[in-house]
């Protein structure tokens, strides 16, 4: 009997709107391809041009419009036009936060034919996977600010650190490191400057961390750790960090690894109590949507995270073994010194799924 997965696809702006058409012909083309399980896409057309029309990024009951979904696609928000908090929380964090979707998961390699920034890594060097805690801390939304545009105006953003909130990502974080060859996990905090939230971080890693003595551990400040991903690649395997401090090492690990257009991420709920969901680490990209050139590799990648999650691991290696042959291939949109279109990449994609290009 065929199984049936009901996802949800959310373009939203810019680029998004490029890359995640192109991942919905992948991911079906990767369907046929490894056969046993058809794929119902309903396509939502949230956003900034959707808050331009309703006052709204998405409706009211958006959520509950998407938790009847096994999973959701996600593109980029923002829109040089509107105020990228409003957009941001309007919708990727109204979704992540409205669905605990705590465990964001980034995972970091060097495809062939695709050149690290630093001189002499390869493929073995880079081959990393970032655990970004995704639902409180920096991103808590708790602050405000008074007295507008006075000499006294104020503002806060205060970081929340839960005792449940850090745990749970710490055995997540130690559980994805123990099921890795390398079995290393690096706990990412600032713990020296930021002695609240970062200390207890660091005091339920110790705690977590008895549970898996088969796990190497390293505490790592968070500037220290930006260099490290330069200066020492090899020595990184899994790494566990704060919601901000994970946002911003994730996006410096992309550009190790060739760009922003290649890294995937996915937003779980690991408990599987609401649907997880899955978009490109880019954002919606001002400079170049509209023109055809946007890389969709890594909505593709993201989009094989979601076959993973589903459990078509099968279906999810055919696009990723598609995506290292077409790297290989110099097949390359300009981000990556190329000249190929997303239009280009994806049928070349497609084609190597469907084995024609062989
Ligand atoms: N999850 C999200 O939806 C998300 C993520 C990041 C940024 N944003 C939003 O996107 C908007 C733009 O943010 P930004 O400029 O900081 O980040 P960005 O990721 O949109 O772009 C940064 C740079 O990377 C390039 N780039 C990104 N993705 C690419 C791709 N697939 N192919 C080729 N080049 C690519 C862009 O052209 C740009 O030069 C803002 O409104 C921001 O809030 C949203
Ligand atoms: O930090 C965010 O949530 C927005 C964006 O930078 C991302 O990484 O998804
Ligand atoms: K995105
Ligand atoms: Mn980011």
């Amino acid at each position: 009997m065929t199984r049936r997965y009901s996802i949800a696809a959310i373009p939203g702006d810019g680029i998004g709107k490029e890359v995640v058409p192109a991942c919905l012909a992948v991911l079906q083309a990767a369907a046929a391809r490894a056969g046993g399980f058809a794929l119902e896409v309903t396509e939502y057309p949230w956003g900034s041009d959707f808050y331009r029309s309703t006052g709204r990024m998405m409706p009211d009951d958006g959520l509950a419009t998407l938790r009847a979904h096994d999973a959701i696609l996600f593109g980029a928000v923002g829109d040089p036009g509107l105020p990228d908090d409003l957009t941001l929380w309007g919708l990727r964090l109204a979704i992540a936060q409205g669905f605990d979707q705590y465990a964001n998961v980034r995972p970091v390699r060097l495809f062939p034919g695709v050149a690290s920034p630093l001189a002499g890594v390869d493929a073995a060097a880079l081959d990393w996977v970032i655990v970004r805690e995704n639902s409180e801390g920096e991103y808590a939304g708790h602050g405000g600010r008074a007295h507008r545009g006075l000499p006294e105006e104020v503002a806060t953003e205060t970081a929340i650190f839960t005792r449940r909130g850090v745990e749970r990502i710490m055995r997540f974080a130690f559980r994805l490191a123990a099921s890795r060859p390398r079995k290393h996990l690096i706990i990412v905090t600032k713990s020296n400057a930021q002695r609240h939230g970062m200390v207890l971080w660091d005091e339920i890693a110790a705690e977590v961390a008895r549970d898996f003595p088969e796990v190497r551990t390293e505490r790592v400040l968070v500037d220290a750790m930006a260099a490290r991903m330069v200066l020492k690649p090899r020595s990184i395997d899994t790494v566990v960090a704060t919601n901000l401090h994970a946002d911003i090492l994730s996006d410096l690990a992309a550009a190790l690894a060739g760009g922003l257009g290649l890294a995937p991420t996915a937003n779980l709920n690991p408990e599987c109590r609401a649907p997880s969901m899955f978009e490109p680490i880019h954002g919606s990209a001002f400079d170049i949507a509209g023109k055809g050139i946007a890389n969709p590799i890594g909505t593709f990648w993201s989009g094989a995270m979601m076959l993973d999650h589903l459990g078509e691991g099968a279906a999810a290696a055919l696009i990723t073994e598609a995506i290292a042959r077409v790297t290989a291939a110099g097949l390359l949109t300009p981000d990556l010194g190329g000249t190929a279109t997303t239009h280009a990449v994806t049928e070349a994609v497609i084609a190597a799924i469907e084995g024609r290009n062989a």
